[in-house]
């Protein structure tokens, strides 16, 4: 294990309705801070929380355009006009900053390398802090799972190219952070019909990886390409309910210009 030099702070936050996780990171040196992916529902909550640890926000990021909900990024940088949009260069959507294969984001004495992932979407990055030994995969790689292929440019040959070469090629040991756990759903399902509502207390889903444990138990990757290519094109999955207002509005970094009066 290399010797860490800048410590972290590091939340994971959760949207129930989305099972979208955000991440706040910050240079516990400087108190630069990033968040990654944010929840448009959840802006006030996580400004609050950046005003708690007393960090300053440089950049709101995204691993990719959203389809199951909108950004918080376009109305955080609203109330925090020093804050940057970040986003994928082939994401075909409004950033202040586009990033491709192998630049870094820096936040105070820490930098997350970016590496590019798509086949859920063409402009999916992988952020990816060395120095802490962890990756934020969005939903490139999903615990015990993936993202889906079946819309936004998705390809299941591209994406599991993508995961192979830029996600499992880390070393085994890294924590791999995704944007999305719906492993609590179930169970939040069965319970809600038991009228309980404390379901998150009782099955709270998984929240993080490790390259070694996705390698060996990936429901989807460790197949053949060929077995990959199967499961995909046969998920038959529901669209996501959001997608209508989500797509356009990300695509504008999650506000849409104010209509002329
Ligand atoms: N039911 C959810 C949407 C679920 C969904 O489609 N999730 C996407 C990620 S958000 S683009 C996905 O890739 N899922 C993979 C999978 O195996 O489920 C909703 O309505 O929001
Ligand atoms: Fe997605």
């Amino acid at each position: 294990m290399s010797s860490v030099k800048n410590p972290l702070i590091l939340r994971q936050l959760f949207h129930k309705e989305t099972s979208t996780y955000t991440y706040l990171l910050a240079c516990g040196n400087t108190k630069e801070a990033v968040l990654i992916d944010p929840v448009l529902d959840c802006v006030e909550r996580d400004l609050k929380l950046l005003q708690e640890l007393g960090v300053h926000l440089v950049y709101g990021m995204n691993t990719h355009v959203h389809a199951d909900h909108i950004t918080g990024t376009g109305k955080l940088k609203e109330a925090l006009p020093d804050c940057k949009s970040v986003l994928g260069s082939k994401s075909g959507a409004r950033a202040d900053v586009y990033v491709a294969q192998d630049e870094n984001v820096k936040f105070g004495n820490l930098a997350l390398e970016c590496r590019s992932t798509p086949g859920h979407t063409n402009g999916c990055t992988t952020y990816v802090l060395h120095e802490h030994e962890m990756a934020f995969t969005g939903d490139a790689l999903l615990i015990r799972g993936c993202g889906r292929t079946d819309f936004q440019q998705g390809s299941p040959s591209v994406l599991f190219e993508s995961v192979h070469s830029q996600i499992f090629s880390l070393p085994k040991h890294y924590k791999l952070y995704p944007a999305h756990d719906y492993k609590g759903v179930i169970f939040h399902i069965i319970l809600l019909l038991l009228f309980l509502s404390m379901w998150h207390f009782f099955f709270p889903g998984f929240s993080v990886t490790t390259v070694e444990e996705e390698l060996a138990h990936n429901t989807r990757l460790t197949k053949t390409k060929e077995e990959f290519i199967k499961i995909m094109d046969n998920l038959n999955l529901p669209y996501p309910k959001r997608l209508d207002e989500s797509l356009p509005a990300n695509l504008m970094c999650g506000v849409t210009d104010p209509v002329p009066s």
